[in-house]
């Protein structure tokens, strides 16, 4: 009988799955996934996100055995273990996904080519939902999203028969991967527990979800985040599902399943745009935004980090970031807010403040999380001043954002006796921190600094020499801060998928590019063109 291991990484669902569904059709199914030593100790890998992973693995497990198979567990290097599982099971070969959230991922898997390569073994890669390995200009990519989405479901296999001469290394503990327990309290994890919360969000959110993203405390997201991190739901079973409340009569319903869609297929466009470019991971889009003075203290990293800011809403976000991982409360405008603080008001490298991100997050996603933070800190664009966000983080931002005061006050018990027009601007008092910084002043600096920047790009047609190029050292930025597994880091060259090489493309590929970074491919300068019309979401809440 045909054999086929199935390795998952970040698809960890039995649904909408096509490497395990073909799999299944061919005969039997290994489904393995691989405990891998330099993922789990990057520096960027939070412990509450590890566990989360673990909690999806079981439920996986079970989806799995309610199909009469299982999950089958191993640890070490992929590009080691699996060609052994294949010597191993007799299996034919491997299918999976290809994945591009990172760099690690890329090298492993071109290394892993390599291996297989070498001993005449096999593997398959099935292109991800809504990804494409042409470079085409963002319009095009919109309509292939779409398409994707309104594709069928690839069904859940009836069967998986695993064979039961396979072994597999028990589900490990937090502990025996090498990550100390974190006090944040994880969400129910599984395909089915993200039913339930699209569920809930269809039968009680949809109403107020557009109006209601922006404050914390009313908790109108669907809270998906990490579970599609870790692929425990396709986004197209998220799509279809918002595509259910279409025939509602509801102005607002229609208003939030919009924004919804928006959202997921923002998310996609990041991974892509990371697929085409993953030195976005490393850098800025633009060099100049790096090479040009960036400034670090620790002492005000620390009290960014700490919630010790002086500033009621920035220490709130700290805070309940460091206790829960964020997912629940920490919605967009919020992170947008609290990063914008790190990047433009003290002037510090924007990857500081990912990587803090990205230790703590639960849903913490690199595409997303870095092209974010490269946004917020206005370094994605280079000649378009609407991309200027810096935040204002006093009493405009608690009216916007918490006009009641509840997540400040949930997050910062010391300012419980304030009135919520007081917690913009606390005067100084015992117990909380002073502030840090004067907005106004910062504000002014950042907003200079970006127009010197920026000056070198006016009336320029072609930016590509001015694009970040892959580095020379794939060193994760911060490595040296953490107990870190990065040897993999030093003498990698080759990436799978290979990403798009910048010193080869033309004038029209060149024009397809930059359809990704800019609200209009007409470069010239601003006076010269109608001003852009703001984005949707700008105009119901700008804070600038
Ligand atoms: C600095 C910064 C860092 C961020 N880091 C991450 C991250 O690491 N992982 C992450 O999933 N999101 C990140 N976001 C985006 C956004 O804040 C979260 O997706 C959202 O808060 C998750 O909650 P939800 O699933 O309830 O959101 P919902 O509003 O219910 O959205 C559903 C899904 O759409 C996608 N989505 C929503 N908003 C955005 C957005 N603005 N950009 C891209 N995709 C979006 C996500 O996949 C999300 O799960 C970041 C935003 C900022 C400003």
């Amino acid at each position: 009988m045909n054999r086929t291991i199935v390795w998952f990484r970040r698809d960890l669902r039995i649904a909408d799955h096509a490497p395990l569904y073909r799999a299944a059709l061919r005969g039997e199914v290994i489904p393995v996934f691989v405990f891998d030593r330099a993922l789990l100790h990057h520096p960027e890998t939070g412990s509450a996100r590890v566990a989360f992973m673990l909690e999806c693995l079981r439920s996986l497990d079970q989806d799995l055995r309610d199909r009469g198979g299982r999950l089958i567990l191993r640890s070490g290097d992929p590009v080691n273990v699996l060609p052994q599982l294949i010597r191993e099971t007799q299996a034919d070969g491997i299918y999976a996904h290809i994945d591009f959230e990172r760099i690690y991922g890329r090298v492993r898997d071109a290394r892993l080519n390599h291996a297989l390569a070498q001993e005449n073994l096999k593997i398959r890669w099935f292109e991800p939902l809504a990804t494409t390995p042409d470079l085409i200009p963002y319009p095009d990519y919109r309509d292939l999203w779409f398409d994707d989405m309104n594709a069928d479901m690839v069904p859940i296999p009836a069967h998986v028969h695993v064979p039961t001469d396979v072994t597999s290394e028990p589900l490990p503990t937090l502990a025996d991967v090498g990550h100390l327990p974190d006090s944040k309290p994880l969400p129910p994890a599984g395909t089915q527990a993200a039913r339930t919360l699209l569920q809930n969000f269809l039968d009680e959110k949809t109403d107020r979800y557009y109006w209601q993203l922006s404050y914390p405390s009313a908790e109108a997201t669907t809270g998906l985040s990490p579970h599609i991190k870790f692929g425990a739901i396709s986004i197209r079973e998220c799509y279809k599902a918002a595509q259910q409340i279409k025939s509602s009569p509801d102005a607002r319903v229609q208003r939030s399943r919009k924004q919804l869609i928006a959202r997921l297929r923002w998310g996609s466009g990041f991974a892509q745009r990371f697929r085409y470019l993953p030195q976005l991971e490393l850098r800025s889009l633009y060099s100049i935004f790096d090479d040009d003075s960036w400034s670090f203290d620790e002492d005000l990293y620390q009290a960014w980090q700490q919630g010790e800011t002086g500033f009621p809403i920035v220490d709130a976000a700290a805070r309940c970031l460091q206790a829960t991982g964020g997912w629940k409360e920490l919605n967009f405008r919020v992170r947008a807010l609290y990063s914008s603080f790190l990047s433009n008001l003290l002037g510090m490298d924007w990857r500081y403040g990912a990587l803090h991100f990205m230790r703590h997050l639960i849903d913490g996603d690199c595409p997303i999380d870095h092209y974010q933070w490269a946004m917020q800190s206005g370094v994605t664009h280079c000649v378009d001043k609407t991309w200027t966000r810096i935040y204002n983080p006093e009493q405009v931002a608690v009216d916007r954002c918490d006009p009641d005061g509840i997540f400040i006050k949930r997050w910062l018990p010391e300012l419980k006796h304030l009135p919520p027009a007081a917690l913009g601007a606390p005067l100084p008092m015992k117990g909380y921190p002073a502030r840090i910084l004067d907005y106004k002043q910062a504000r002014k600096q950042r907003v200079k600094q970006l127009e010197q920047q920026r000056q070198r790009f006016l009336g320029l047609e072609n930016v590509v020499p001015h694009l970040s190029r892959l580095p020379e050292s794939f060193l994760p930025f911060g490595a040296e801060r953490f107990d870190t597994e990065v040897s993999w880091a030093t003498d990698a060259r080759d990436l799978f998928p290979p990403p798009l090489d910048l010193n080869a493309i033309d004038a029209e590929q060149a024009k397809a590019l930059r359809t990704w970074f800019v609200a209009h491919v007409d470069i010239k300068p601003r006076k010269a063109r109608r001003k852009p019309e703001p984005e949707p979401d700008t105009i119901q809440l700008s804070l600038l």
